[in-house]
């Protein structure tokens, strides 16, 4: 649904988006996380057609965003992360106005209602919160129905109890098989809600696979760690191939590794007559494995 293929695009001599390929089918969420000024919004922005890239090809839904505008209008909808809208507008003047461009525009009382935005639809956009204004720009992107969805940055800004509604919008719009490409820096959001991840740093892929197989792959797959009163050779569990680290956090023991460390560590004590005790083996988190991922920058040299 959504196609990119060696995608390139520079602003003078800073290379926002070096060569970025991906393709994300229908229903799908992908998520897009990355440092800040990885390519991100650059290569969301060539989707939208708000971009003309250097080089390569952007397709959403087959359609080329560049020279079929009309068509994507009625296929694409678009939260951007600098939603400006003119400043005088009201909430239900700017729902209106969008609404009008479609043939079947979603009832926007409904959509407001779940954005949390119903006293609200007579205050003008400069006068809204950051957050509002945020929830606006998601009520405009859904209101045509679109099959398929970009959201810069979804909750960013948005208290807990609004971020919770709009991951439940995009859960709805997934189970409608709405295509979604979400752009985040909350690795809890990417975990929630994305079908496969793609990790982006230095406007190229580092990795693109689901949640769970990211998790998995990274050096810290599991945490294992335990309390014992016996002297442990920490240095031989450094050793074990699967261990990436041990350390010592207060009275704890605490070894991170790949997927099977926690069965050599356990192995390894109890050949040392180590008893570990109140043992926990708890899966990584993926901000370890961004973390891994994206840990490419270079040292400076003193
Ligand atoms: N209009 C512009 N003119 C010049 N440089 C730009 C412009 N837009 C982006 N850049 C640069 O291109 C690079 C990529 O920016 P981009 O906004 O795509 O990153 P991002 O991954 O979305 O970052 P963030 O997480 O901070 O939103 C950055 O180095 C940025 O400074």
């Amino acid at each position: 649904m959504i196609s990119i293929s060696h995608l390139r695009k520079t602003y003078g001599d800073t290379v926002a988006v070096d060569d970025v390929s991906l393709e994300v089918a229908e229903g799908e969420v992908l998520g897009v996380l990355g440092p800040n000024g990885a390519g991100k919004t650059t290569t969301v922005e060539c989707l939208a057609g708000l971009r003309v890239p250097d080089s390569g090809t952007v397709r959403v839904g087959g359609l080329d965003p560049l020279t079929d505008r009309d068509e994507l209008t009625r296929l694409l909808g678009v939260q951007l992360q600098d939603c400006r809208l003119q400043p005088k507008i009201t909430v239900d003047e700017a729902l209106r106005l969008w609404s009008a461009l479609y043939d079947d525009p979603l009832p926007w009382r409904d959509l407001i209602g779940r954005l949390g935005l119903e006293e609200q639809l007579r205050t003008r956009f400069r006068d809204l919160s950051g957050g509002q204004q945020q929830r606006l720009s998601i009520a405009l992107a859904l209101v045509g129905r679109p099959r398929v969805v970009i959201l810069d940055e979804l909750s960013t800004g948005l208290d807990p109890r609004a971020r919770r509604d709009v991951w439940q919008i995009v859960r709805d719009l997934r189970a409608d098989g709405v295509t979604i490409l979400l752009v985040t820096h909350s690795m809890e959001e990417a975990q929630q809600l994305c079908d496969r991840i793609a990790i982006i740093d230095g406007g190229r892929i580092r990795a693109l696979d689901t949640p769970d197989a990211l998790i998995a792959g990274a050096t810290a797959a599991t945490v294992t760690s335990f309390t014992t009163d016996e002297p442990v050779d920490l240095e031989s569990l450094r050793d074990l191939t699967s261990v990436s680290a041990v350390r010592a956090e207060s009275d704890r023991i605490v070894v991170e590794g790949r997927d099977g460390a926690a069965l050599e560590v356990l192995e390894r004590l109890g050949r040392q007559q180590v008893t570990p005790h109140g043992l926990r083996v708890v899966d990584g988190t993926l901000d370890t494995a961004y973390l891994q991922l994206t840990d490419t920058r270079e040292e400076t040299p003193a």
